[in-house]
């Protein structure tokens, strides 16, 4: 019982954590209540870069605290609930999580989120941010309520308005689209999933999302029509787990797994370690698409370096043209959202 328990821990810590011997870091969470809040809490309370844990929710996160902290490891943990503790939450932060915001039903697209019950995730991640902007402007901020395409501008036009945009600390968390790729291609080929790696650019939803298999480590010899397959599958991944869980939701178990490994990334780039990670950001690497997701190298300022993307194929060239109008037209979206209010 005992060994296993510790092989899980070192597991864990092997894929997340390299930066224990960094500064201390204090890490929020915004939404820490909520399907992705919770398991992402636990295991950022696991990894041993982060010496403080904010847990922040509107309601029902004192408990989700109270239980965590009695995790054996070093990050200090508080719960704060409610508008009125926000502040003290944020205050000292050097990465800010936000899963905070509802979650896709099936028949919803992401945008859906953007326009269902008055705007309400852009304007939960607007509220975040703006607190975010005032009591820890130089934290870095890691995005994923939906729709991330759209959700992103809008935490840079936020910032924007209030004078302390930093363009290389507001990333939006496309690594699910990573996560899957590779399990969907591992899978196909029958290789070990750790030897492989895929880029996954553009966006985050639909057809914006783009996974180059050119480029996926090992090569392969797939025909087309498995490429294809592998790609819809993984522009559908969080589709298959809505559909899968019939009206309870939308990925949370694989979503904190990826957001952890990217906070990760995150806090291994601000301790002086290099850290690449796919990420949607405020990019020129596409002309005419002011956010895109691309590897991008992550240091002690965040992002330091945006990769591009690199030679494709035929078929990742027509992705790419096919996506670029539905990505402009979600970030022009956020930013009016912001710019009209
Ligand atoms: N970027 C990505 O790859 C992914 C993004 N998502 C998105 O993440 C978001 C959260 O999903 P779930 O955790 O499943 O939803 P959930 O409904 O289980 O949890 C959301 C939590 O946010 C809290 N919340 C709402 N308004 C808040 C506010 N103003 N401040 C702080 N907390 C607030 C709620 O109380 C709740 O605890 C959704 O928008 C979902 O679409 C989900 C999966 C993948
Ligand atoms: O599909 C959704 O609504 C949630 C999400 O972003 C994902 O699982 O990739």
């Amino acid at each position: 019982m005992f060994s296993t328990g510790s092989k899980l821990v070192a597991a864990l810590a092997r894929g997340m954590a390299t930066s224990a011997r960094g500064k201390e870091r204090k890490v929020a969470v915004l939404g820490a209540a909520g399907g992705i809040g919770q398991p992402l809490s636990l295991l950022m309370k696991m990894n041993p870069a982060v010496s403080q844990l904010s847990l922040y929710d509107v309601a029902n996160v004192k408990g989700v605290a109270a239980d965590i902290s009695h995790v054996n490891t070093k990050a200090v943990t508080a719960g704060y609930e409610g508008p009125d503790a926000l502040a003290d939450a944020l205050k000292g932060c050097d990465l800010v999580i936000i899963p905070a915001g509802v979650p896709r039903k099936p028949g919803m697209t992401r945008d859906d989120l953007f326009k269902a019950s008055r705007a309400i995730n852009a304007g939960i991640v607007k509220g975040l941010v703006e607190a975010c902007g005032k009591y820890c402007p130089g934290a870095i901020l890691n995005i994923i309520s939906n729709p991330v395409n759209s959700t992103v501008p809008i935490a840079a036009e936020t910032l924007k308005k209030l004078g302390v945009y930093d363009a290389r600390k507001v990333l939006g968390v496309t690594t699910l689209d990573v996560v899957r790729a590779k399990t969907f291609y591992a899978d196909k080929l029958g290789v070990d999933v750790a030897s492989v790696d895929i880029p996954v650019v553009g966006g985050h939803a639909g057809i914006t999302i783009l996974p180059l298999f050119s480029q996926a480590t090992p090569g392969h010899s797939l025909k087309a029509e498995d490429i294809n397959a592998l790609t819809k599958r993984t522009q559908d991944g969080g589709t298959e787990v809505v559909l899968a869980k019939a009206g309870k939701g939308s990925a949370t178990l694989s979503m904190a797994y990826a957001a952890a490994l990217f906070a990760d990334a995150c806090l291994r780039g601000l301790n002086g370690q290099v850290a690449t990670e796919c990420a949607y950001v405020e990019s020129s690497v596409e002309p005419d698409v002011p956010f895109f997701a691309s590897r991008v190298k992550l240091s002690t300022e965040g992002v330091e370096t945006i990769h591009p993307v690199g030679s494709l194929s035929k078929y990742e060239k027509d992705g790419l043209d096919a996506l670029k109008p539905e990505l402009i037209a979600s970030i022009e979206k956020g930013v009016q959202f912001v710019q009209s209010a």
